[in-house]
């Protein structure tokens, strides 16, 4: 790939060195210092989303240098990279589940990382240090995660309260957000797939760390439902983007890369998954916060399908996807042995879906969630009886994060976000150790069923074999997911998809 630019950012102040350095080395002996370092790094962050094989090569795609470093005194510097890291593509790699390679290509996934450079690193950062590059413009300096320092996520901030652009970046700002200066920022601990700062418990900046071209649905969505007075979803205030150049000489640029999203913070709020593991240990009751829950669904939904475009599915759609998510089954079986006994009846499922397609059935399609579950749930306690002392909002529209982007972005029915929180009241019996783990999940689930019937008119119960092919896909995918990711929580949708194999003999 051809030299990326290597953007200069803010002017230097007054005890920052001038880069010569820098720029005499230009990108490549940046990155070729860099590349050591980030080889041993990346693979050890919970985002990094090619765990389990090795890292072969990178390529950078930008850098910008947010802030200036000084090769003395204690003054910060941020560089913001873009940086494509060359991994094998993973087994059982072939429709859908992973990240929208050709099957046989090397897979090559797109990180953001932003740099904190400093010539010592004082004793509360050590943690994040990444390492000391020699040679290259870095040479020698501390070299460190920058989200984990607040001189620098203050200046993040800073750079969405004024829009503008800095190099491939640009900084917008939603005309009637007021955000005000000088929030203290701390990085959230939370096992994420991205990276989160929460500024004073006012907002909370989400970095996506696995980027692709194209508007992020985290973004794009939010932002919709906003525009259409939806208020159980946070609005985005600011978000920033990269323009990076094209890749190749004749290659068209690419469309920007969402790089992170500004929303106000739900101070106080608690998610569903914990709350639901809560109720299970003291013996509650979960199904009126289960019902409130369908009716918030239902009005996202109904949101969603009035801002932005909706299609139907006939026969060649359906049949389409029944066969899509039937090569998602084949591939995780092939990743996943343990699911070899049960494909020839999850396969069925598939089939009842593609066979009411072909006898005139038609469902309605739109921009849904793409990966609900009750993690993605936040209960904020109005101290109202309204929904029982609480009212849910729903966060994290990104959508399956192993779905190429343009998958996510498709109209789809919205059944498949319905199946996902299905499978979460599953989960959440499991590992909050029910005596009865199916009695809990049942009840829950027809309370969450009626209570998006309540707001919608439509109950998911009475489409039974949209409903199963979609909950079969979601466990199929929760495999796979698992044994990637958690090995110890595969017997938890392996259950389910024993359940789902058995409903269909
Ligand atoms: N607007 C918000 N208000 C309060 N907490 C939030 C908000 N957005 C996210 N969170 C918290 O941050 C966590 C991670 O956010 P999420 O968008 O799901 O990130 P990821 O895609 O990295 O998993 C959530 O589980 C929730 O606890
Ligand atoms: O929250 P993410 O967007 O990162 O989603 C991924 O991780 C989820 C786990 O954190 C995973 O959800 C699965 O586990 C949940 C319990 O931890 C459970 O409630 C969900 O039903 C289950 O799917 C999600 O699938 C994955 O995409």
């Amino acid at each position: 790939m051809p030299e990326a630019p290597f953007s200069r950012g803010a002017q230097h102040p007054p005890t920052a060195a001038p880069l010569a350095t820098a720029a005499a080395a230009g990108p490549s002996g940046l990155l070729a210092s860099l590349a050591p370092l980030l080889a041993e790094w990346l693979p050890r962050q919970r985002w990094f989303a090619g765990k389990g094989r090795p890292v072969t090569g990178f390529a950078l795609v930008c850098a910008t240098e947010l802030l200036p470093w000084a090769t003395s005194g204690s003054t910060p510097g941020l560089l913001h990279l873009l940086i494509r890291a060359q991994q094998p593509e993973p087994p059982g790699h072939r429709h859908g589940f992973g990240c929208g390679h050709r099957r046989g290509a090397a897979a090559s996934d797109c990180y953001q990382i932003l740099l904190g450079v400093r010539p010592t690193l004082p004793p509360p950062l050590a943690p994040a240090l990444v390492g000391r590059p020699s040679g290259g413009p870095l040479d020698g300096q501390a070299v460190y995660e920058a989200l984990s320092d607040p001189r620098l996520t203050t200046l993040l901030l800073e750079r969405l309260r004024m829009p503008g652009r800095l190099g491939p970046l640009r900084f917008v700002r939603e005309p009637s957000s007021a955000i005000p200066a000088a929030l203290t920022p701390r990085l959230m601990t939370a096992e994420q797939s991205n990276s989160s700062v929460v500024y004073g418990d006012t907002f909370v900046l989400k970095l996506f760390r696995r980027v692709s071209p194209g508007t992020n649905p985290d973004l794009e969505l939010p932002l919709a439902l906003a525009r259409t007075g939806c208020s159980r979803v946070p609005a985005p205030a600011a978000w920033f983007e990269a323009e990076p150049p094209a890749e190749g000489t004749a290659g068209p640029r690419p469309e920007p890369f969402t790089l992170g999203v500004l929303q106000p913070f739900l101070t106080g709020s608690r998610d569903g998954w914990q709350l639901a593991l809560d109720t299970l240990a003291a013996r509650g009751d979960f199904t009126d916060a289960a019902r409130a829950l369908g009716r918030a669904t239902a009005e996202v939904h109904l949101a969603m399908a009035r801002a932005l475009p909706t299609a139907v599915l006939r026969r060649p759609q359906i049949e389409h996807l029944a066969a899509t998510m039937s090569e998602r089954l084949d591939s995780a079986a092939a990743a996943v042995p343990a699911l070899q006994p049960y494909r020839a009846a999850l396969h069925g499922a598939y089939g009842d879906l593609a066979a009411l397609g072909r006898a005139g059935r038609t469902w309605a399609a739109q921009r849904i969630h793409g990966d609900l579950h009750l993690g993605q749930a936040l209960l904020t306690w109005d101290g109202g009886g309204r929904e029982g002392g609480g009212r849910w909002s729903l966060i994290d529209f990104e959508g399956e994060p192993s779905r190429p982007l343009a998958e996510r972005r498709r109209p789809q029915p919205p059944v498949r976000d319905i199946a996902g929180m299905l499978r979460s009241f599953d989960y959440a019996a499991a590992v909050g150790r029910h005596e009865r783990p199916q009695e809990w999940a049942g009840r829950t689930r027809a309370a969450y069923c009626a209570g998006y019937a309540d707001a919608s008119g439509t109950d998911p119960r009475d489409e039974p074999e949209l409903l199963r092919a979609h909950e079969t896909d979601k466990a199929v995918y929760e495999v796979l997911y698992e044994a990637r990711h958690r090995p110890d929580w595969l017997p938890v949708p392996m259950t389910a998809i024993r359940r789902l194999a058995n409903a269909h003999d």
